[in-house]
């Protein structure tokens, strides 16, 4: 049921904005914005009203969209409004549904033949690689991209959304948003920016040798396991937070890397920053930059030249998930998160990808020999392996070695029977509208989860001084 319109929202002070739109109802939020579905007066049009809280994050969004807006795997930015010392606005298609909505609606086995059928499950992967295919010949590098930014609409077609850490690889001629309060209907579109993604060349700023150096132990096969159960079941969690904060690693280290996190944090080499310069489209980027779960060994170890490939890596996560209906690295702080892709994939070693020791963090972070990585097979237990091979495929160390969004629209498990249903075959869940917004437990349980600090929700480590530095086991 909707309820009345709060008056109290601060777009409701936007005279711009309610003279075109009628808020409806908030419907989500992010790190960066208020997200609110209302009708547009002049043809009762459902929209959504994304009120970004951050400039930088709708600079970067708008851009995108714009030069993305003929891609029908991409939500269609209609209009946006910017004003000095104002919020952007950004007046998106309203899209109901997400696809981590449809993994908890298979896993709950709700839906009639429990779990997702094969063919649907291709015709998701090939929407997704679709989109991800048009950012990447865009040479536009999504950054984000986890289950929750793949929105779904009433007729089953996927749309990538959430573009705020989107960036431009090759500059296609920054604009700047307006300085007076104004609206700005969606221009025609840029011609496609088609172009080789540069290729991924790790800084040579290796770690300084003799800083400390952080050895942290891969889980055990049977660690891992016990941790992503413990982690399913929510047993740390307390009572009332079960069910609403099931912990997806779904928290921006943008949100979280803060500066006195650095400041406090006794291995200060661990992880830094680097300024991102808009100016400049090939400059340096930042590591800190995604979703933990779905993040790339390389941007957990620091690099800051990577290129489209971190978004393959994070399809190879979705992907999995999409086959096994769980996350497949549920990390619970950076470290945890290389130390379970490592604990399944093998040692980053040069052997795997011989630019890895160029890696920024890859001399302050080591981890202990794993004679017998668990593979990828024993997190996908009953997939085809065609359906394994996929993954792999997208799941390689070396960025170079991943598979291009193109690559994979022609691979044989996406072209051969069963083939992908068509869109009005796949089941929808139901609405985000229909839920209410303030039950915890619908809108809170593949979304935020807090922290401030790599380490603090980490369980009990072991730290000890070695000649080197330090040695952190977790246990
Ligand atoms: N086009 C849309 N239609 C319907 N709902 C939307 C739309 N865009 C965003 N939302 C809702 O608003 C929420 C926040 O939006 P979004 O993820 O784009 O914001 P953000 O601040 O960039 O988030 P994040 O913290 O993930 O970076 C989403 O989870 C989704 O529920």
């Amino acid at each position: 049921m909707d309820l009345p319109p709060s008056k109290s929202w601060s777009i409701h002070t936007r005279r711009e904005i309610i003279s075109k739109y009628q808020i409806l109802d908030h419907v989500g939020s992010g790190a960066y914005s208020d997200v609110y579905r209302a009708r547009r007066l002049s043809d009762n049009l459902t929209v959504a009203l994304k009120e970004v809280h951050d400039y930088q994050s709708a600079f970067r969004e708008i851009e995108a969209l714009q030069t993305l807006q003929n891609c029908p795997n991409v939500v269609v930015l209609h209009e946006y409004f910017s004003a000095e010392d104002e919020d952007a606005v950004l007046v998106l298609e309203y899209l109901p549904t997400d696809l981590s909505d449809v993994i908890r609606e298979a896993k709950r086995g709700e839906w009639k033949d429990q779990g997702l059928r094969t063919g649907e499950i291709k015709r998701w992967m090939v929407q997704i690689l679709c989109g991800v295919d048009a950012c990447h010949r865009n040479s536009i590098v999504h950054r984000d991209l986890k289950p929750t930014n793949l929105l779904i609409s009433a007729d089953g077609v996927l749309k990538l959304a959430d573009f705020g850490q989107a960036r431009i690889l090759l500059a296609p001629g920054y604009f700047a948003i307006g300085e007076n309060s104004q609206s700005h209907e969606q221009r025609s579109p840029n011609d496609a920016i088609v172009a080789n993604p540069p290729e991924t060349n790790p800084s040579t700023d290796s770690a300084d040798d003799e800083g400390q150096v952080i050895q942290a132990e891969p889980l055990r096969k049977e660690e891992a396991r016990g941790l992503s159960d413990e982690l399913r079941e929510g047993d740390f969690l307390d009572e009332g937070d079960k069910e609403s904060n099931i912990p997806d690693g779904d928290v921006s280290c943008l949100a979280t890397c803060t500066a006195s996190d650095m400041e406090e944090d006794p291995f200060k080499n661990y992880a830094y920053e680097a300024e991102e310069d808009e100016n400049e489209g090939l400059g340096p980027l930042t590591s800190c930059v995604g979703t933990r779960w779905f993040r790339a060994p390389e941007l957990l170890y620091g690099s800051t030249t990577y290129g489209t490939e971190i978004d393959l890596w994070s399809l190879g996560c979705i992907f999995a998930e999409l086959l096994s209906l769980e996350p497949l690295f549920p990390g619970t702080s950076d470290i945890d998160q290389l130390g379970r892709i490592i604990s399944v994939l093998g040692n980053l070693s040069k052997e795997v990808w011989p630019g890895c020791r160029e890696l920024p963090d890859y001399k302050t972070i080591s981890f202990g020999e794993v004679e017998n990585p668990i593979g990828l097979e024993s997190c996908l237990p009953n997939r085809s392996t065609d359906e394994i091979l996929l993954v792999k495929k997208l799941l390689c160390f070396h960025p170079a070695n991943r598979a291009t969004a193109m690559e994979l629209l022609q691979d044989k498990y996406l072209t051969e029977e069963p083939l992908p249903v068509p869109t009005s075959e796949l089941r929808i869940p139901s609405k985000h509208s229909d839920q209410d917004e303030g039950s915890p437990v619908e809108w809170g349980d593949y979304r935020a989860f807090d922290s401030d600090s790599d380490f603090d929700d980490f369980g009990p480590v072991d730290v000890t001084k070695t000649n080197e530095g330090f040695s952190i086991r977790f246990s």
